[in-house]
């Protein structure tokens, strides 16, 4: 790594995006913030010293993690450490040209975006044009032909010279989506700090290969239940090394403590 840059705090950009506003809230007094597009340049920020934290979408109360987030934290995992997390509510605004009365013939948007407001998006039945991020579909419909709007953050029509029709595409309860500040050290052990770990389950799942099971995949996906963060259902495929005995079978079966571990599938291998 080189020399870290003091008081410089980078972000998944451009300026407009909801990581921006993110990172605004975790910025100190004096921090300068830099925009980074795509989201691997926000990771290479830090690894590379440009700044000395940066922040960066990681998961939404409905769309789950962003998997461009996790396969950064995957790749430099050991080099990046989330050090601080912020949540905030995500609210969707139409935008379009300022004066632009002809009616909507495409939507430009993120698409973690597009599919939280998928039910609008349905109702109005209007094709969608995905954008790197709700700022570049911001941009995209600035300099886009007539009818071209595009879906962002709230307040944001002056940056882009647009004109804010709507507000809360998403109907009465806005997600949430979190982000991480990240850093080249992590943060000291002190008071009660989330730990994320990752691990590659098919190398490192010894124990459980020794009891005949061999981790293959494991995704969770929010239960959606509510608006909020951290409900998820768990999903595993695993491998039996040899066929289903009574022993694996009750094993997978419904846990008593409160774990469901019912068995999906049971497919040949
Ligand atoms: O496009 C943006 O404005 C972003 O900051 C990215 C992002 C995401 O990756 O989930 C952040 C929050 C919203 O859920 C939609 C898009």
């Amino acid at each position: 790594m080189n020399s870290v840059a003091p008081n410089r705090l980078g972000f998944f950009g451009p300026a407009g995006t909801f990581t921006h506003r993110a990172a605004l809230l975790c910025a100190n007094p004096d921090d300068d913030l830099l925009p980074f597009d795509p989201i691997d340049k926000v990771y290479d920020a830090v690894l590379d010293g440009h700044v000395d934290r940066a922040v960066a979408p990681i998961e939404n109360s409905a769309e789950g993690y962003v998997p461009p987030s996790v396969a950064q934290l995957w790749r430099l995992r050991g080099k990046i450490f989330a050090v601080d997390h912020v949540s905030i509510p995500v609210t969707f605004s139409l935008y379009r040209k300022i004066g632009d009365l002809t009616q909507m013939t495409r939507l430009a948007g993120h698409p973690m975006a597009l599919r939280q407001i998928a039910h609008w998006i349905e109702a109005k039945a209007v094709p969608t044009r995905e954008a790197s991020s709700s700022a570049r579909g911001l941009e995209i419909a600035a300099k886009g032909e007539p009818g071209l709007y595009a879906l962002g953050p709230p307040d944001v029509g002056e940056m882009f010279s647009l004109e804010e029709v709507e507000t809360h595409l998403e109907g009465k309860t806005a997600n949430r989506t979190r982000f991480l500040a990240l850093a080249a050290a992590p943060a000291p052990l002190s008071g009660t700090r989330l730990c994320t770990l990752c691990l590659d389950p098919v190398s490192q799942s010894q124990m459980l290969m020794r009891a005949g099971l061999t981790l293959r995949n494991f995704q969770c996906s929010p239960t959606k239940t509510e608006n909020s963060l951290g409900g998820y259902a768990y999903f595993c495929e695993w491998d039996l090394g040899t066929p289903i005995s009574p022993d694996h079978a009750s094993a997978l079966d419904y846990g008593t403590d409160g774990w469901f571990i019912g068995v999906l599938g049971n497919i040949r291998g």
